[in-house]
């Protein structure tokens, strides 16, 4: 009875919640709605116009029409409309560009005016209120978190250095594969996302965290990234309509401070761990123990400004190698393993090439991968048609400017999707085929790298917001598919086909994990073990 009651009563509770919400939506989109159509009348009439645009609805504009695949639906809009075009999303105005000259004119011609991101409420807790360097505004802390990742943390002779570690992992998955799942199905993109992270957690803390803290720390980190990414995926009410983020209608904002808190937790056990190591016991110099942590911390204690970074910084930056930098990695894995095992043909001119430069009777050695031009080219080519970010993060105008003749008001969400100028015909040659050949270079001055200078290739970015860890996925991604590809021969099971769908998110992914078998390749047990 008390029950049925208390049901009652929290439904009624629910009822009104509702209605207020709903009544809350409407007058926040009238007010928007009114706003809007009084700056409309008052715009300067020599102003370039807006890009054309699909109509929406009264007050939502077009999210009702919103699809959860966006890259495929800009695509398809683009075809109606054209390189540029505009879509109002509740109070905020989005503009979608798909063209290598109009990105050019955003992330080149006018770099430092579209340097800046739109930050959505889950991103904004997440990064520690963006404090970090994915979602920190452009500007000197910006700036200086960006030195210090890529030209002190990720220089070469601290990717050189930290190879061992690297080293460790990967051979800790390769055993793992031998001992417990030869000859059984698994899922290559879990795999990959335990050796990522596994990795990445090592690079981090070093040869210092041992045993069970170690496992624990990553297996507790793996869990709460895939949260995270979940989260910073879902559409948000708050983000469409800013005046209602205070009320938090789908509660993401408390699950995403949930989340920041489980991390916290481990960043500061971690941070302590490492002060306490460097006041009791010798700290180790040699790059090959010593994890970014320590270097952080050490390059704290030597005071120059233009390298110093806040405790909260510290573990913005954190957060970004990993959130960043492991999803990105294990999924692009994922999809050169399923293009391989879609093309067998490919498969074994790259399996051809392990075994000329590596040899059956080694594993693969950082000093190998180099040389491994045709797995270089298989990435680059599967890279172009699964670009992690399809869209990538939005940026944001600090200003009002015009581009490709039309006025993109200060404030708006400015879209590249590089997903659909990857597979634009007139573009790419035959873009929906496989064929890493395009990628094999045949002349040094017109290749293709991560660079983000040729406006058709944009797989890490381009301008000042480029992908900040290139060093480190590029060495990554070779280093791991090199050693999966060297050490087993993979196959699909009986009666099933490799599934190239894949769905939006903050990263692009298979609808359908990839499921393959793997059997031994090299006659040596010995280097399994
Ligand atoms: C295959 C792996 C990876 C892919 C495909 C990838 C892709 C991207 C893309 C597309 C962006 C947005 C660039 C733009 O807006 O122009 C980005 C930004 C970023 N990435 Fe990566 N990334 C990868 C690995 C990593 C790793 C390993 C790290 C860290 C060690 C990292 C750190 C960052 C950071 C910090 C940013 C923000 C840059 C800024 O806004 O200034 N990424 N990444």
């Amino acid at each position: 009875m008390r029950s049925s009651m208390w049901d009652a009563s929290s439904e009624k509770h629910e009822n009104l919640k509702e209605a207020v919400t709903i009544f809350l939506i409407i007058m926040a989109a009238i007010s928007f709605w009114f706003l809007r159509t009084w700056n409309k009348h008052s715009r300067n009439p020599e102003q370039a116009p807006l890009p054309p645009g699909p109509n929406g609805v009264p007050l939502l504009g077009y999210l009702p029409f919103l699809g959860t695949n966006l890259h495929h639906q800009f695509t398809d809009l683009s075809r109606v409309y054209g390189p540029i075009y505009k879509l109002q999303l509740g109070t905020k105005l989005a503009i979608v560009v798909s063209s290598p000259s109009l990105v050019k004119e955003v992330v080149r011609d006018q770099d430092t005016i579209f340097a800046y991101r739109d930050l959505t409420v889950a991103a904004r807790i997440l990064s520690y209120g963006g404090s970090d360097i994915v979602f920190g505004t452009y500007g000197p802390d910006w700036r200086r978190m960006r030195k210090v990742l890529v030209s002190q943390m990720l220089s070469k002779t601290n990717l050189d250095g930290c190879y061992a570690l690297r080293k460790e992992e990967v051979v800790k998955s390769i055993s793992h594969i031998f001992s417990e799942k030869i000859g059984t199905p698994i899922d290559l993109g879990q795999c990959a996302f335990s050796t990522t992270i596994n990795t990445t957690m090592r690079m981090l803390w070093g040869g210092t965290l041992q045993g069970e803290k170690k496992s624990d720390a990553g297996s507790e980190f793996r869990k709460v990234v895939e949260e995270m990414i979940e989260l910073l995926e879902k559409p948000n009410v708050s983000d469409f309509f800013p005046a209602l983020a205070r009320f938090d209608i789908q509660g993401i904002g408390s699950q995403a401070k949930k989340l920041l808190s489980v991390t916290e937790k481990i960043f500061d056990s971690a941070i302590e761990a490492q002060i306490n190591k460097a006041q009791n016991e010798r700290v180790p110099q040699n790059h090959e123990e010593k994890g970014f942590l320590q270097f952080l911390l050490e390059n704290n204690n030597h005071q120059d400004s233009a390298t110093t970074l806040t405790i909260q910084q510290m573990k913005a930056l954190l957060m970004d190698i990993v959130v960043g930098g492991t999803d990105t990695t294990a999924i692009t894995v994922e999809w050169v393993m399923s293009e391989l095992l879609q093309h067998p043909d490919e498969m074994r001119k790259v399996q051809e090439e392990l075994t000329e430069i590596v040899g059956m009777d080694h594993l693969v050695e950082d000093f190998h991968l180099p040389k491994l031009h045709y797995l270089d080219a298989v990435i680059k080519e599967t890279s172009r048609l699964h670009p992690a970010g399809s869209l990538l993060p939005p940026r944001c105008p600090s200003q009002s400017t015009t581009v490709g003749g039309y006025h993109i008001p200060k404030g708006s969400r400015v879209f590249l999707n590089v997903w659909s100028i990857h597979r634009n015909p007139s573009v790419w040659d035959n873009p929906l085929e496989f064929r890493p050949g395009r990628f094999l270079n045949t002349d040094p001055n017109n290749s293709f790298d991560y660079l983000g200078n040729k406006f058709q290739y944009l797989p890490f970015g381009s301008g000042r917001r480029i992908c900040a860890g290139i060093p480190l996925a590029e060495r990554m991604l070779i280093y791991l598919l090199a050693s999966f590809l060297h050490s087993f021969e993979w196959r699909l099971p009986e009666d099933t086909e490799v599934d190239l769908s894949d769905k939006f998110g903050f990263v692009t992914k298979k609808v359908t994990p990839l499921i393959a078998i793997p059997t031994l390749r090299l006659t040596k047990l010995e280097l399994y073990a």
